[in-house]
């Protein structure tokens, strides 16, 4: 409707005196005016002086984004290791939990690969024990001796519970739930309560469900650093380390202890590699893999060294902004202030990601360029390169992040390089590829290549790239990138700060 130019202005009305106003009422009500800008001034110059000081402490923001499993919450973890390094130290033994869970789950990925095959006849044989790669499933049982070490493998489903509610903080149980492989869009299927989980009637092992944490007030850290007395200083693995410390045998870790020469068993046996190749399943590439170090993490000294934590897996639901003040070790930057955002990957999550594009320094995407031949697990009609492919695409071509610098990580280049070296051909499966060489220097030259191209094409103003091959597992490796792209990062950083 058109502005009539005798309409009440609403401003004018509101700061007119009011009507048949006294003296000495102007008096006070020049007098609260005058109060009111004073404090409205000094709210102002706090904010300014605010500015000031983070300029001065020097706020950097790093945004981590890519897939779900790319390895943003690893990166972010490398980043703490190296720079915040007694932290990151004293928080270790926090990650025994974690590991024991991932144990558990690789535990129970054998032993649902196991029920799909027929239970022995009885009476028991184990004449037929070879799940060769052409033979039919009706025509093999599973042998006597992994039923009867299913049968003693049994307490870690309580282990398994013990965890999940040693995990859930107790007022957010409904933070945690499982993911259903067949849930299009990552939706949320029915929130796993613990309680319920005791009295499930088939107590059977679901292998799509992956636990999961939700950032918020109480953290799993949080909850769990009260049951650990947190030492500051720890060696990993050293006899004396639990008694030293003070750190508390926990149940799970005792019932770990005690099944790990099944586990080590039902790992090793033949029958059982060979059901897992028959069924493509890669146990030893999947995230949170210590099969190979059963004697280790389930030592009832066990203490997660700085690999182990690495190779940890936890899911991440949610954005975190992890602050992150450099320490001393941490050289020059020392009193710098990093501000690093780490966020869920699986497509469900990506809409939260962008109210964090404002004010954002740079960002590390990650692409885990050995994902050619997997699909999402929230959606398994799309293939995992692919998927990376368009989110980076998403990402370079973003207005929003028109002048913030994108830092590439093709990531999970070791994975990448066993799976070539196994035989699997990447022509099969990027048939862009044609016949170069099926190894991982010539196949990581190509996806640089390829990603380089759509960050020319896609960003909406010319800007450098900057393209690591990476396995963030690799402390040796990954530390020399990090500190380059820190370099980066606060050079960019300082001279942007400086033209504000
Ligand atoms: N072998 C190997 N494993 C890796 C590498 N990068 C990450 N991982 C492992 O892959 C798993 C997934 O990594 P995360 O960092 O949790 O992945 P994310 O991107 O945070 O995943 P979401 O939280 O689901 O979005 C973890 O168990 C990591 O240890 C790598 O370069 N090589
Ligand atoms: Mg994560």
């Amino acid at each position: 409707m058109p502005k009539h130019s005798h309409d009440p202005d609403p401003l004018d009305e509101l700061l007119r005196p009011p009507q048949g106003e006294t003296e000495e009422d102007r008096v006070i009500r020049l007098a609260q005016e005058a109060e009111a800008r004073r404090r409205s001034q000094a709210i102002d110059e706090s904010i300014k002086a605010e500015r000031i000081e983070q300029k001065k402490k020097s706020v950097v923001r790093l945004l981590l984004l890519g897939q779900s499993e790319s390895g943003k919450s690893t990166t972010l973890r490398h980043f703490q290791r190296l720079y915040i390094p007694s932290a990151f130290r004293a928080e270790r033994i926090l990650w025994r939990s974690v590991i024991q869970l991932n144990v558990v789950r690789s535990v129970r990925t054998i032993l649902d690969a196991v029920s799909t095959v027929r239970p022995p006849p009885s009476p028991p044989s184990n004449d037929i024990q070879s799940p060769a790669e052409d033979s039919d499933d009706d025509t093999i049982y599973v042998p006597h001796d992994i039923e009867v070490l299913k049968m003693r493998l049994s307490p870690l489903h309580h282990v398994e519970a013990v965890l999940i509610a040693k995990l859930i903080p107790p007022s957010q149980d409904d933070s945690w739930a499982p993911m259903t492989a067949s849930s299009a869009g990552g939706t949320l299927v029915s929130p796993y309560h613990y309680p319920a989980y005791h009295h499930r009637p088939d107590q059977r092992w679901h292998h799509s469900q992956e636990i999961f944490v939700r950032p918020g007030a109480t953290s799993w850290k949080g909850v769990l650093a009260k049951s650990f007395p947190c030492p500051t200083s720890v060696r990993p693995n050293s006899i004396d380390d639990a008694s030293s410390t003070g750190v508390t045998r926990d149940e799970a870790q005792q019932v770990l202890h005690a099944c790990c020469g099944d586990i080590i068993s039902l790992w090793n046996n033949r029958f059982v590699r060979q059901l897992l190749t028959k069924r493509k399943i890669r146990l030893e590439e999947a995230p949170g893999f210590f099969l190979n170090d059963l004697q280790r993490v389930t030592a009832l000294n066990y203490i997660p060294s700085d690999d182990d934590v690495l190779r940890a897996r936890l899911k991440t639901v949610g954005v975190s902004e992890y602050r992150c003040q450099m320490e001393a070790a941490a050289g020059r930057e020392q009193g710098t202030e990093w501000r690093i955002v780490d966020v869920g990957g699986s497509r469900s999550q990506r809409a939260t990601w962008v109210p964090f594009f404002d004010d954002v320094d740079a960002i590390i995407f990650l692409a885990p360029i050995s994902a050619f031949d997997q699909v999402l697990t929230e959606d398994r009609t799309v293939n995992r390169l692919e998927d990376s492919v368009l989110l980076w695409k998403a990402i370079c071509s973003n207005k929003l992040l028109a002048n913030v610098d994108l830092v590439l990580f093709l990531n999970k280049c070791d994975i990448l390089e066993a799976k070539l070296k196994s035989g699997i051909r990447l022509a099969k499966y990027v048939r862009s590829y044609g016949d170069r060489g099926n190894d991982v220097e010539t196949a990581c030259k190509y996806f640089r290549t390829k990603f380089s191209a759509i960050h020319r094409e896609y960003s909406p103003l010319p800007r450098k790239f900057y393209g690591f091959c990476t396995s963030v597992t690799d402390t040796t490796t990954t530390a020399g990138i990090l500190a380059s792209v820190r370099d980066m990062v606060v050079r960019r950083h300082l001279k942007q700060s400086r033209l504000l």
